[in-house]
């Protein structure tokens, strides 16, 4: 288990980690989201071992988790860490960056090994070419085989899909959470896909200011989000008055946070708003319209024409 115990962490002045606590369970798979600068990759480098804390402990399975003052060489090798950069060897071939870590002492099972990975991330076609004429997106899939060459206990994955298309995205991720299921590898991806987090994650923790708010089961957090601002990491979100959309009898208004497919246009509702923009979604329209002078979102089959008038309801 890893145990993250009041820790505190600070670059230069203003602390960037803040007495942030959780644990994780062996072999879970957790997503964590956040606004842009609110500490994720921090998060991710301190669990490594590439800093040292201002305050608290991380632990795992009771043995800590030591920065660069007691480690010669910060970060731990039973933990692995995917970077935003990726850190490949340019001038080398896909097969010998992959392989970059394993042993020498037995070539065949090296071979084999890296054939294994490269089939993982699709990217087998390329084995014999140099790193530094890849995409974006293909040297992402050599770091991410890279990482997991030997075999780590935990793996640390910054924004692992952000260059890969969404085609290849879904097999991959599919094919990379799936090996890490089976081999019981505990993984933490920071990302800003909240379908690293629906789709594939056991838990997310959702992070803001340098501060843990919510943490737990990612379906319940998307149905039942605490705020605005972590059901807003999920996609569009409205707030609105329970009274804004139904008739109440007596004051027992409440405040929803409704996600745009919760919307539907009815013939008698009582919310009226304006059509200002239908975004195609493929499967449905996404409906930007006005009401009482702010931006609410809806879902709906057809494309709507601007300036008409829609009466709304909860789905
Ligand atoms: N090496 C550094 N030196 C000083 N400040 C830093 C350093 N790295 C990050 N920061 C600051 O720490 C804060 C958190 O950054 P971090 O990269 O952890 O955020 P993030 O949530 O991962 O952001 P993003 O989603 O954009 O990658 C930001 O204010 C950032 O400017």
């Amino acid at each position: 288990m890893l145990e993250i115990k009041n820790i505190s962490f600070t670059y230069i002045e203003n602390p960037v980690i803040k007495n942030v606590s959780f644990t994780i369970a062996k072999g879970q798979n957790i997503a964590v989201i956040g606004e842009s600068g609110c500490g994720k990759s921090t998060l991710l480098k301190l669990i490594y071992g590439l800093y040292d804390l201002d305050h608290g402990i991380i632990l795992n399975d009771e043995k800590p988790i030591l920065g660069p003052k007691h480690n010669l060489v910060p970060g731990e090798d039973y933990i692995k860490y995917l970077a935003q950069d990726f850190d490949l060897m340019p001038y080398t071939t896909v097969e010998e960056n992959v392989g970059k870590f394993l042993s020498n002492t037995n070539s065949s099972a090296k071979q084999a090994r890296v054939q294994e990975l490269l089939e993982l991330l699709e990217m087998t076609e390329f084995a014999k070419v140099k790193a530094k004429t890849l995409s974006g997106g293909q040297q992402q899939r050599v770091a991410l085989a890279r990482v997991l060459a030997v075999e780590p206990e935990i793996i640390l994955l910054d924004e692992p899909f952000s260059q890969i298309d969404t085609f290849r995205k879904n097999s991959l991720r599919r094919n990379l959470f799936r090996y890490l299921k089976e081999k019981g590898i505990t993984c933490i991806t920071a990302t800003h896909d909240s379908t690293d987090a629906l789709s594939f994650s056991d838990e997310t923790i959702v992070m803001k200011n340098g501060d843990v708010i919510a943490k737990g089961n990612s379906k319940t957090l998307y149905e039942n989000p605490a705020n605005k601002y972590v059901a807003s990491l999920f996609g569009e979100v409205n707030e609105l008055k329970l009274s804004q959309l139904i008739e109440l009898e007596g004051d027992h208004d409440e405040l929803l946070l409704l996600y745009p497919h919760q919307l539907k246009v009815v013939d008698n509702g009582k919310m009226k708003a304006v059509v200002k923009q239908s975004y195609f979604k493929g499967s449905h329209y996404l409906i930007k319209a006005a009401f009482e002078r702010r931006a609410i979102f809806f879902e709906h089959d057809s494309e709507l024409e601007v300036n008409q008038e829609v009466t709304l309801m909860l789905a």
